[in-house]
């Protein structure tokens, strides 16, 4: 299996991909560590600040060392430069909140999975011929669970994870499956400012542990 299916078929089997961002190195691996010991094996750091990079090797060198079978993507990725930089990184996958076929492009001559964000058709449209097999549906809440429900045959086959104000409720979520994805997104209302910046470990642990038994349920 190539390391592009592995990825997808991980974030489909957990069913939901966590993803944050924070500037100090030190809380935001300690977050990876605690989404890895609840029970998260893919997630989503954010390039989402001067210190991303610097941040995101510190966290490549904790997977290989203690946490070898979680899967590592970087998100917020806009730009071919910023791809590339990630990517010599060991970014196991790439998120973007827009269409860039450059970056599909990159992704692609790397053999990972790109997974960019699409608000309408044409933007889903355009994102298929650049091979992106997973589609984020951002801004999930804008859109609204029916918005995947009414393009969804559309695009026969297509998979598409929604992310952007999806929360931690089995009502939220089940609303998405039903709608036809095959993952969540899920960012700061697990990961919220408070549990960032009071190091809130514990809360995370067991919101995470909530989390996946809601996403067993929803399927
Ligand atoms: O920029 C990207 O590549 C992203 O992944 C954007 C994030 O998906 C959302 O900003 C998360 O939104 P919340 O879950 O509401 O915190």
């Amino acid at each position: 299996m190539s390391k592009k299916e592995t990825v997808l078929n991980d974030i489909i089997g957990q069913g939901t991909l966590p993803l944050f961002f924070y500037e100090d190195a030190t809380v935001s691996l300690e977050i990876t560590r605690t989404l890895y010991k609840a029970g998260i094996r893919v997630f989503e750091y954010t390039n989402r600040g001067a210190a991303a990079l610097s941040n995101f090797k510190i966290l490549k060198k904790a997977q290989q060392e203690e946490m070898p079978d979680l899967q590592l993507g970087i998100g917020t990725i806009k730009s071919a430069a910023e791809a590339e930089a990630f990517i010599s990184a060991g970014a196991d996958f790439i998120v973007s909140p827009i269409v860039n076929p450059e970056v599909g492009k990159i992704a692609a001559q790397h053999n990972l999975l790109w997974i960019p964000g699409c608000m309408t058709p044409t933007e889903i449209y355009l994102a298929q011929q650049h091979e992106a097999a997973l589609i984020k549906i951002f801004p999930a809440n804008i859109l609204g669970a029916e918005f995947v429900s009414s393009i969804r045959d559309l695009f026969l086959g297509q998979l598409f994870i929604p992310t952007g104000g999806v929360d931690l409720s089995i009502d939220n979520i089940s609303t998405w499956f039903k709608a036809g994805v095959c993952a969540v997104g899920m960012g700061s209302k697990l990961i919220s400012k408070n549990v960032l910046e009071k190091q809130l470990y514990d809360q995370l642990y067991s919101d995470t542990v909530k989390l996946l038994e809601i996403i067993q349920a929803c399927r």
